[in-house]
């Protein structure tokens, strides 16, 4: 399978794949991925922490506990501890929730060959220290390049071999950009591309995350119009204005505004603000319709990775300055109690800026006071 180009340049040569890949992981994401290497050619050893769900894939070549009417592949093999997953392994990649990565990431740091390229696969930014998914995995996996596959990429639809597209994005060493064929991006790519699956390569990391991050948290935004009531116009404000968003906190953070553009930003953006498919998407809509947070998703324990993270995200961007004002909206309802209409009256009612927000223009709001207590009262 030919990688064809990175960032416009033709590859002069292949790429060569990773013969043997630890996924650590094995939720709905961290499933359809080993499933997608395997289907490539590589030697997958998927490691889960219930034995009941390790013991199943292996048995059923189904995973019981997520996307549980999906074959996988046969060749795919479940494993109990992290040291067999990891044994030999010629890379890996990280598939847990953010707030788990941690965590998770110091226990592969004691199984992990040394110096294997290890891609973090979360969305989401660390609670306690505003550090990126890959910042988090340096400090655990100090040896170790470290890099991110991200994109719109609803599980159930990648292992049903729907055609669907990620980026596999590590910082380019010197060496990298002389032969970008052998960089862990390119690998990575090339492991994971199928006949359905295909996979571009970056060397903008913190872009791609950034993408991943805020994706979420607007698609709560999303969600919640939808659920008030709202439709075409309002989400493909909170998606132009969301992907505004991500550039400005992307530059902030040293990555590129054009990343943004991509499949992580743009892509996982409009993929998660269009469809109740999203856990974020659903979870706001939810919430809009007047359900309590306890009664969502019917009580069960769902990944929805932009609630926590829109105070992890809101937090970075005040401590770097950048006004995220969507996120902040999210943010506000979520942890600070604010009701849904008024926090997006007020968003609706800021001063009128200038887009891009290159200009420093910031204009009175003519709305009075009454006229958007009315609005708020449309959409409690
Ligand atoms: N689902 C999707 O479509 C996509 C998800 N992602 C991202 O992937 C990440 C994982 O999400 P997803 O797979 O969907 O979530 P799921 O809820 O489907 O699965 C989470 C998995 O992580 C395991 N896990 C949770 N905490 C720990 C821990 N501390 N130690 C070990 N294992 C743990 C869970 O184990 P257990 O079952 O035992 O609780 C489960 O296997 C998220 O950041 C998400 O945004 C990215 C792209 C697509
Ligand atoms: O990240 C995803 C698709 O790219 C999955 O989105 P949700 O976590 O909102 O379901």
């Amino acid at each position: 399978m030919k990688i064809q180009s990175v960032n416009g340049e033709p590859l002069p040569h292949d790429a060569k794949p990773f013969a043997r890949m630890a996924v650590i992981g094995a939720g709905s994401w961290g499933t359809a991925l080993a499933a997608t290497a395997a289907r490539s050619g590589a030697q997958v050893r998927l490691w889960g922490r219930s034995g009941d769900v390790v013991d199943a894939i292996n048995r059923d070549h189904r995973n019981p506990a997520y996307i549980s009417d999906v074959d996988l592949p046969e060749s795919l093999l479940a494993v109990r501890e992290m040291r067999d997953a990891l044994r030999d392994a010629d890379a890996a990649m990280i598939v847990v929730p953010s707030q788990s990565v941690r965590l998770v990431s110091r226990q592969v740091a004691a199984h992990a060959p040394a110096g294997i390229p290890i891609a973090l696969c979360a969305k989401g930014i660390e609670g306690e220290t505003g550090l990126l998914m890959t910042q988090v995995a340096e400090e655990e996996l100090p040896g170790h390049p470290v890099g991110v596959v991200s994109g719109p990429t609803f599980a159930r639809e990648t292992a049903l071999n729907h055609p669907t597209a990620a980026v596999a994005a590590f910082p380019f060493a010197y060496r990298d950009r002389l032969h970008p064929e052998d960089s862990a991006a390119a690998r990575f790519a090339v492991t994971l591309t199928t006949e359905s699956f295909r996979a571009y390569v970056s060397d903008d990391p913190i872009g791609v995350e950034v993408g991943g991050a805020v994706k979420n948290v607007i698609a709560i935004a999303c969600g919640m119009m939808t659920g008030a009531g709202f439709a075409e116009n309002t989400r493909a404000a909170l998606i132009t204005r969301g992907v505004d968003e991500m550039k400005a906190l992307a530059e902030a953070l040293g990555g590129r505004r054009e990343t943004v553009t991509g499949l992580s930003g743009v892509g996982d953006l409009t993929l998660t603000c269009s469809s109740p498919t999203s856990r974020n998407m659903s979870l706001g809509q939810q919430l809009g319709q007047g359900t309590p947070r306890s009664d969502c998703f019917d009580g069960a324990p769902v990944v929805v990775e932009g609630e926590k993270n829109a105070k992890s995200v809101t937090d970075l961007a005040r401590r770097l300055n950048v006004p995220i004002p969507i996120c902040d909206t999210v943010r506000a309802i979520l942890h600070d109690g604010t009701p849904i209409g008024d926090a997006f009256a007020a968003l609706w009612a800021r001063p009128i800026e200038s887009e891009p927000r290159a200009m420093a223009l910031s204009l009175t709001h003519p709305a009075d006071d009454t006229a958007v207590q009315t609005l708020a009262e449309r959409m409690s």
